[in-house]
């Protein structure tokens, strides 16, 4: 199929008085693993919810392949919920085994994929259980199975990686790799942003209901602020202050870190740190993930690399969500599945704290 590629253009959506999304737009490309990152309340389960037909959009477009998504294109999308969706009095396999067959597949083949994924999962030992007898992680890895039992074209992932203990994140990090590999555009919202930027081919940062920076992982730190991390052992207070197009963004110890204006010399910093004593470090960084994620979410306002053009036809539709998956996902989901980390750390302990105390 040419054009493999799920875009959403510039869909609004209110809730009374809230506007949650605000004219999003962004696309995930065929083979292309996506992280849709965001702050608590910026408008990412409400997009996925629409893609999904869950909700209808106020205005704007969900397209794949380059036409608008209706239902026969939403039953071949797999959707992992945020709030989930399995039934907790159903039995592991049989569960997966319904879902696929609401999906579309005939009966042998939904059991054969079924069990492959189940095992590939690591929970196929425990196919005759009720899903209310796994542990959260394991539910979670049975809700990943149900996403992918019916081998859909499209995964749309809310929050996958919570809850999960480091071999089951890894488990479903090598699982959305291969699908994404196999050709299937894969998009998942996540808070852990060193996994994020570890895993993912392009990343979109969402703030109130708008993409306000996408871009590989690459692009987007090439986008931020450059800093030079320099050690001085003994250097007087102040060494580093008045240097054009040079801020001092943090000092911690005998290290400072600035920011470098695009043209600054980076040689009168080196001058200045050699007069103030012994340079043990002076080397360049980019901020991390995290660190974008901070600036853009406090002030949108970091360059963004565009993602697909904005644009709002109509909405799409007051479809409802694929047959069945209303039913479970509208039952309670299995209590305390909830985002398991902060907003990732930095990974650089001194310039996350300089970003707390300057949002730039
Ligand atoms: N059913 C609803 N009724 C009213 N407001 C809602 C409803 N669902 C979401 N909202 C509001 O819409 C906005 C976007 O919420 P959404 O759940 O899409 O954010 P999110 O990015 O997924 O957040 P989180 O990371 O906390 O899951 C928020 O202001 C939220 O309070």
């Amino acid at each position: 199929m040419a054009n493999r590629r799920l875009e959403i253009d510039g869909v609004r959506k209110r809730y009374g008085e809230v506007t949650a999304l605000d004219g999003m737009t962004f696309d995930v490309r065929a083979g292309e693993l996506f992280g849709f990152v965001g702050s608590n309340g910026a408008g990412k389960t409400t997009t996925m919810r629409i893609v999904l037909g869950v909700l209808a959009a106020d205005a704007g477009e969900v397209r794949w392949a380059g036409r608008p998504v209706d239902l026969a294109v939403r039953r071949r999308i797999g959707y992992m919920p945020e709030e989930r969706g399995l039934y907790p009095k159903m039995k592991v396999r049989d569960q997966i085994v319904y879902l696929a067959r609401l999906h579309g597949m005939p009966s042998g083949a939904a059991r054969r994929s079924a069990e492959a994924w189940l095992e590939r999962l690591g929970v196929a030992a425990r196919r005759d259980d009720e899903v209310q007898n796994l542990s959260l992680g394991n539910q979670q890895r049975v809700q990943l199975a149900a996403a992918l039992v019916h081998d859909p074209e499209v995964l749309v992932l809310d929050e996958p990686f919570s809850g999960l203990d480091p071999v089951a994140v890894d488990v479903m990090s090598q699982v959305l790799r291969e699908r994404s590999a196999a050709g299937v555009p894969v998009v998942f919202s996540s808070h852990q942003l060193e996994l994020v930027e570890r895993l993912c081919d392009r990343v979109g940062i969402v703030a109130s209901g708008r993409m306000v920076a996408c871009g590989t992982v690459d692009e987007l730190r090439r986008a931020g602020t450059e800093q030079i991390v320099v050690e001085v052992p003994g250097a007087p207070a102040g060494w580093a202050l008045d240097l054009p197009g040079i801020t001092v963004r943090h000092t911690e110890g005998d290290r400072t870190t600035v920011d470098l204006a695009p043209g600054a010399d980076d040689q009168d910093l080196l001058r200045r740190a050699l007069a103030a004593g012994p340079v043990r470090e002076f080397r360049r960084r980019r901020p991390t993930l995290a660190e974008l994620f901070r600036s853009v979410t406090t002030v949108s306002a970091v360059a963004t690399v565009p993602a697909a053009a904005g644009g709002s036809a109509g909405g799409p539709g007051d479809v409802p969500s694929p047959a069945g998956r209303t039913g479970p996902a509208g039952l309670a989901g299995p209590a305390g599945l909830t985002a398991s980390a902060g907003l990732g750390s930095s990974g650089n302990d001194d310039v996350r704290a300089a970003d707390e105390e300057t949002a730039v």
